[in-house]
């Protein structure tokens, strides 16, 4: 590593709108990486752009990697795809990679270039940011065919406000429905950027890509680090790895890391000794030292993910340095509760749930009870997709077959003497003590902004005014033109998005409108609490808050679901919304008929047998509901948040 001193190291990262052509173009960038191509059979396109190849990388190490990729090959990637997994690496899902280094001639001369994710969703902004922090750089990527959206400006802001370096790049020139010229003029009328800076690629046929590796050489400035400094490290993130403990991501400030440091931190005082440090070339590379300037991963016998406090500040035992500004820590934003479909599986179901969190430590969670659902956990996620995604991965890898009740946001309660955030529905307080004992509720309201083709605008209007916008304004982002851009902001409740809002963006503006929003504090709000009542009885896992100028509407709808989705039972059963004493909706369910099946059998037995067998687990799956059972498929229609 002591080759690549500070001149030639370049820190990037990419950010773009979601399908602007991210992970294309950093599979593009990353094949100049050479030892993948080395068993990799290329085309000749490829072999143009990647006709630097590095000597420095062959034999020894050039094998050690080749290792690992076996290990892929088994796991059914194969050498060729093995590039675009490596591409895949970077996707905000699978967030187990935070960097790739890569090494590429230009001019004579070999740089190292540091490629930090950057995930796209609006989830996760607060991973953005923090990528960022180990950047001096960033490509900005617009699809040139579809213009500047909603995710393009909040990621360019936040870049902007980091003093960080941007190249701005059209992608996609090879589409007919391109516009580079139009898109250009965008760029400059909404970022002030000058269109001769502009970059045009194609990063699908690699067109221009090589002129975006020269511009990140020539426009980003290399990182300021000096190695006579105090070892100063800078920690953005960590994975788990079960045979190694934590394995922290940091980018070197000052000094130089070697393997034996006994290192500490600013934020928990603790101490540790590195046993390994590296590169990610894409796959972690021991190397001796990092250096100033670099970024890289090491592992120091950290036990516990918590240890690893993100924008922590690493120093050397016995030098003293000044830590440097860290991170607001992340804010779950939907709660959920999360139950087995069994409840004496919820041991292994806590035990899944606590492993994936250490791989994905902005999940929260807390244990909690329900009288419906027994005993689970209540886990709060960055948005919807996050808890999508955690979801998607518990189901996957721990195989869980779990319930999880709808989305929630933590409300705010102003007491006389305190204020209390609440994640759970049943915590809310009845009708009764709005106003005596409780002063105010609060809900978390965001800054949403929709980008969309104007003859989308009054949909867009209405689609906001629905969910409860305040403070509607827009402005047009290109002007005189067919079929102009506009962007909306408004504020709206963050309750209001957690549910059907991107879908309903999506077919009202027939999948033109892109949206994008930032938290924006905390609103008085007039809520309450609603719950189901089966039967006479409420079923705590469904309750709800609704505003109060909804509640109506959502109380008929959430029983002509359950009407439709609880199955006779073999008394009458009343189904009931109701806020505070008062019903506001009730369907009946009326009684199943006598069982005319009895009999049917005659005098087979075993296909009796059967049939009971089948019941009992059926019985094993159902939930009871005070005095209704319920089958679990109906509760995941219920919980599913389908209309
Ligand atoms: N025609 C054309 N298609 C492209 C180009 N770059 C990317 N695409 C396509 O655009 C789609 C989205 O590209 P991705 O690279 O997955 O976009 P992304 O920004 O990484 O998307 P997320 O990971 O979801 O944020 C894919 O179908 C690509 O094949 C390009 O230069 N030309």
């Amino acid at each position: 590593m002591e080759d690549y001193p500070c001149d030639v190291i370049r820190n990037f990262s990419i950010i773009a709108h979601i399908d602007h052509g991210k992970s294309t173009l950093a599979d593009r960038l990353l094949e100049v990486i050479p030892l993948f191509l080395k068993n990799v059979s290329m085309t000749k396109k490829e072999q143009q752009l990647t006709g630097t190849i590095n000597k420095k990388v062959s034999g020894g190490k050039n094998e050690q990697v080749l290792d690992k990729l076996k290990v892929e090959r088994e796991r059914g990637i194969t050498a060729q795809t093995a590039r675009y997994a490596i591409a895949n690496f970077v996707h905000p899902n699978i967030r187990e990679l935070m960097f790739i280094s890569m090494i590429h001639k230009f001019n004579g001369k070999d740089y190292l270039l540091n490629l930090i994710d950057t995930p796209g969703h609006v989830d996760f902004a607060w991973e953005v940011s923090r990528s960022l922090a180990a950047c001096q750089g960033a490509v900005l990527l617009v699809d040139a065919s579809q213009g500047v959206q909603a995710q393009s400006i909040s990621v360019f802001h936040n870049a902007k406000e980091r003093g960080l370096k941007i190249i701005p790049v059209l992608n996609k020139i090879d589409l007919p429905a391109s516009q580079p010229e139009r898109i250009a003029a965008q760029m400059q009328s909404t970022f002030g950027i000058d269109p001769s800076e502009i970059l045009h690629i194609s990063a699908k046929t690699g067109k221009g890509v090589d002129a975006v590796l020269a511009a990140i050489i020539d426009r980003i400035p290399p990182p300021v680090a000096s190695a006579d400094s105090p070892l100063k490290a800078f920690l953005f993130d960590s994975m788990y790895d079960k045979y190694r403990g934590v394995i922290s991501l940091v980018s070197v400030q000052g000094g130089v890391l070697r393997k034996g440091d006994k290192i500490a931190s600013c934020y928990t005082r603790k101490k540790y000794e590195i046993t390994e440090l590296g590169i990610m070339y894409p796959e972690e590379i021991p190397t001796k030292s990092l250096n100033p300037g670099q970024v890289g991963y090491i592992a120091c016998n950290m036990k516990q993910s918590s240890e690893a406090h993100i924008g922590d500040t690493i120093h050397r035992v016995g030098e003293t340095v000044e830590p440097m500004a860290g991170f607001q820590p992340t804010k779950a934003m939907v709660f959920a509760g999360v139950y087995p479909i069994d409840n004496s599986d919820f041991p292994k179901l806590e035990e899944s749930i606590n492993r994936l969190t250490l791989t994905d430590r902005s999940v929260t969670v807390q244990r909690e009870s329900s009288s419906a659902l027994g005993q689970g956990c209540r886990l709060g996620f960055l948005g919807t997709l996050h808890m999508d995604v955690f979801r998607q991965r518990l189901e996957d890898e721990y195989d869980a077959n779990v319930i999880i009740t709808a989305p929630t946001v933590p409300y705010k309660l102003i007491y006389k003497d305190k204020e209390v955030l609440i994640s759970n529905p049943t915590d809310f307080p009845d009708v009764g003590d709005m106003g005596v004992r409780v002063k105010e509720v609060q809900e978390p309201v965001v800054k949403a902004s929709i980008i969309v083709p104007e003859e989308y605008f009054g949909d867009m209007m209405e689609l906001c005014y629905s969910h409860r916008g305040e403070d509607l304004e827009h402005r047009y982002l290109d002007s005189g033109t067919t079929s102009a851009r506009i962007m909306l902001n408004c504020i709206l409740p963050l309750s209001e998005i957690v549910t059907d809002f991107f879908d309903q963006l999506k077919s009202r503006s027939s999948g033109f409108a892109s949206f994008d929003y930032e938290d924006a504090g905390y609103r008085s709000s007039d809520l309450a609490k609603m719950v189901f009542l089966l039967n006479g009885k409420p079923v705590d896992a469904l309750a709800l808050i609704v505003h109060r100028s909804a509640q109506d509407a959502i109380g008929r709808q959430w029983v002509k679901k359950l009407h439709k989705v609880i199955p006779k039972q073999l008394f009458e059963v009343p189904i009931q919304a109701a806020v505070g004493k008062k019903v506001i909706a009730r369907e009946t369910l009326k009684a199943m008929r006598a069982d005319v099946t009895a009999g049917l059998y005659g005098g087979h037995y075993e296909r009796k047998m059967k049939h009971l067998e089948n019941q009992k687990e059926g019985k094993r799956k159902m939930k009871k509901m005070g005095t209704v059972d319920l089958p679990q498929e109906a509760f995941f229609e219920i919980l599913s948040n389908k209309k």
